[in-house]
């Protein structure tokens, strides 16, 4: 697989490593704003870089023709204008807020979890996300998706940041150290609590998962999730 890749920090050169272990090809290295990247080299283009970035290189490659890997988060004002233009196009992207196969099981058990909820009155949930001092954008991707995934099979109408005034299901956002990322779903009543979480110990579970998952979008059209190719629906 010919692999174009978009942002080139820390987990742009680590799927570099990883992918050329396992005899793909990296085609294009790109670390900043280029008009003109070897779009017609690439099978597929994987996208690593900055949330006021994410949109424009996507942008980029559905207009080239060359199916697109999301993993930037806190792009996703403009998921929806990214889904119509893959319409436009017939081309073909994927967004995942987290690929690593873990998370995508912590995220269906948090689904189930939130509707076992349902039956027990007199519970409140709360979700807490711990990553390093280098995150740019907060609440995490991943927390997002699992506070989506509450509301969606509960009662709760939204989310918000813990400090935010309001109603919502609260969001603690931590950053500390250079821990990878850790996420906790807390549901508490005034006797007892439960706790599910999900620590990455590294990077590699988000980058072995986003290869797959090139892999699985190159030959395919529209626009799809990590449910998709782990057939988690
Ligand atoms: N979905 C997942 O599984 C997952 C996992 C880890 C990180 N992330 C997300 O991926 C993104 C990148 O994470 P990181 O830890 O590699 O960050 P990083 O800061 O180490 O790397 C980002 C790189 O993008 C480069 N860049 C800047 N402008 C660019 C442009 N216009 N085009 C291409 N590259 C550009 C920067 O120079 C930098 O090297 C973040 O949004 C992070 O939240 C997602
Ligand atoms: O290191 C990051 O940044 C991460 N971002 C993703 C998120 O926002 O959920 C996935 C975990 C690591």
């Amino acid at each position: 697989m010919k692999i174009g890749l978009f942002g080139y920090g820390k987990m742009g050169q680590l799927l570099d490593k990883l992918a050329t272990e396992q005899g793909d090809e990296i085609v294009a290295r790109i670390d900043g704003p280029d008009s003109d990247p070897p779009l017609d080299q690439m099978d597929v283009a994987i996208d690593f870089s900055l949330p006021e970035s994410a949109f424009d290189n996507i942008s980029l490659c559905l207009k080239a023709g060359v199916p697109v890997v999301s993993g930037t988060t806190g792009w996703l004002d403009r998921y929806e204008e990214a889904v119509a233009l893959c319409g436009e196009t017939g081309g073909a992207l994927l967004y995942a807020s987290n690929f690593s196969l873990g998370v995508n099981l912590f995220f269906a058990l948090n689904e189930q979890l939130a509707r076992l909820m349902q039956n027990a009155p007199g519970y409140a949930v709360h979700l807490e996300e711990t990553h390093h001092i280098h995150k740019l954008d907060a609440p995490s991707g991943t927390a997002i998706t699992l506070a989506e995934g509450v509301v969606e099979n509960s009662d709760y109408p939204a989310w918000k940041p813990e400090e935010a005034p309001g109603l919502g299901l609260p969001i603690r956002s931590i950053r500390e150290g250079e821990v990878p990322g850790t996420h906790v779903v807390s549901w508490s009543s005034p006797v007892d609590r439960i706790d599910i979480t999900h620590t990455a110990h590294n990077r590699e579970g988000f980058a072995r998962g986003a290869l797959f998952a090139a892999s699985w979008l190159v030959g395919k059209q529209g626009v799809f999730s990590m449910k998709d190719v782990l057939n988690l629906r």
